[in-house]
């Protein structure tokens, strides 16, 4: 996907020739919008999405520093037409007509916080930007990174809810990064191309809610059980790894800026009508008893097209699978209740 989005013409026609899926010259104008811009995420991220083809309009928007970076990734000589806005006052004009919005707002951890202990700041920063949404480009998909996530996405879905606009198809929970870290451990221990791993990671983002799938992997390895459980933690544990290898400057931004980048080209090429674009994401879901779970989700032009089931899990997935629904069930209660007070 990264090999498409680097293409070296400047020509939408051109790159379009060259973008998988595409039959025809034409690709459909898209409007993706960045809340949260100039931050350790928000700077990247938008780097990558102006290097995407299938963005037409790249507007970038933060309560600061909007115009720099703006006026930074719009010299690029690829395909959009970048905007830059700042303050609250300009949130409305930097997200209508959006096609997609993503959301990196907000706090990061520090070394010794949980996901959850953002709670208390991120909540309010995305009921907001929820409740523009909702007034400015209520038909957009939104990808939300901003954690704790398994809170978030609830929060967003209430605000909409309330707002009369809720489209369940359309709102998503960012989970890629426990897709890329799976890949990535998983190609190290099984000795395989880590350009051919495919591992699903399932349930929700945070410490064990953060469930991947190594028994549905592919390339199959036979990997010992104990290999299993290290790369598990390894997996459910790769935030805090990067928080603590940051020693109080952030948590992972330049992975996650790939890993966004990655949803957001998925969810595009689903608008645009590409068959059989599959990712794993946090949404509303019935395939479990809690009301939103991350799995395989089918994206098209509506956004959700279908949640894909778990397949056959391992008794040790199981078990996991188990073991965190309490914990995921209470973080979204928690989000929920938050945007009713
Ligand atoms: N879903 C995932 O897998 C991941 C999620 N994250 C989360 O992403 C979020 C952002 O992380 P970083 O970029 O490292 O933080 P950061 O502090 O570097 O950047 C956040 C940006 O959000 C902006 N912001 C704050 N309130 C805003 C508002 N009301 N409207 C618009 N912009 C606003 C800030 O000005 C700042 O530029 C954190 O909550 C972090 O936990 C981080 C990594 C992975
Ligand atoms: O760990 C954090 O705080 C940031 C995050 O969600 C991740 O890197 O997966």
């Amino acid at each position: 996907m990264l090999r498409s989005m680097l293409v070296r013409s400047a020509s939408p026609v051109k790159q379009g020739l060259l973008l998988r899926g595409y039959a025809s010259e034409s690709i459909p104008n898209r409007k993706v919008v960045i809340l949260g811009a100039a931050g350790g995420i928000g700077q990247p991220l938008s780097l990558l999405m102006k290097l995407n083809p299938l963005v037409s309009s790249l507007s970038l928007f933060d309560l600061a520093n909007t115009p720099g970076v703006a006026a930074d990734v719009a010299h690029i000589n690829t395909r959009s037409q970048v905007s830059g806005f700042m303050g609250d006052d300009n949130l409305g004009k930097a997200l209508e007509g959006a096609d997609l919005v993503i959301i990196p707002a907000g706090v990061p951890r520090k070394p010794g916080m949980t996901r959850d202990d953002l709670f208390n700041i991120n909540a309010g920063i995305v009921k907001n930007l929820s409740i523009a949404i909702a007034k400015y480009c209520p038909h957009a998909l939104v990808n939300m990174i901003s954690n704790p996530v398994n809170s978030t996405v609830p929060i967003a879905a209430e605000v909409f809810k309330k707002a009369g606009t809720y489209d369940e198809k359309k709102l998503f929970g960012v989970t890629t990064l426990d897709v890329v870290r799976a890949k990535t451990f998983y190609a190290g221990k099984a000795n395989v191309p880590v350009a051919e791993v495919n591992v699903p990671v399932v349930g929700g983002h945070a410490g064990i809610t953060i469930l991947p799938l190594f028994s549905q992997a592919s390339p199959q390895a036979n990997l010992s059980d104990d290999l299993i459980k290290a790369l598990t933690k390894r997996t459910q544990d790769g935030g805090t790894e990067v928080v603590e290898a940051k020693a109080g400057k952030g948590s992972a931004t330049l992975s996650m800026a790939y890993a966004g980048a990655l949803f957001a080209d998925a969810c595009l090429r689903g608008l645009n009508g590409v068959p059989d674009v599959v990712e794993c994401s946090f949404v509303q879901s019935t395939i479990t008893d809690l009301p939103f779970f991350a799995s395989k989700v089918r994206l098209g032009k509506n956004g959700v097209e279908e949640v894909l089931d778990l397949g056959t899990l391992s008794d040790f997935e199981k078990e996991g699978l188990e073991a965190f629904k309490a914990e995921l069930k209470s973080s979204i209660e928690k989000g929920v209740k938050f945007a009713n007070q």
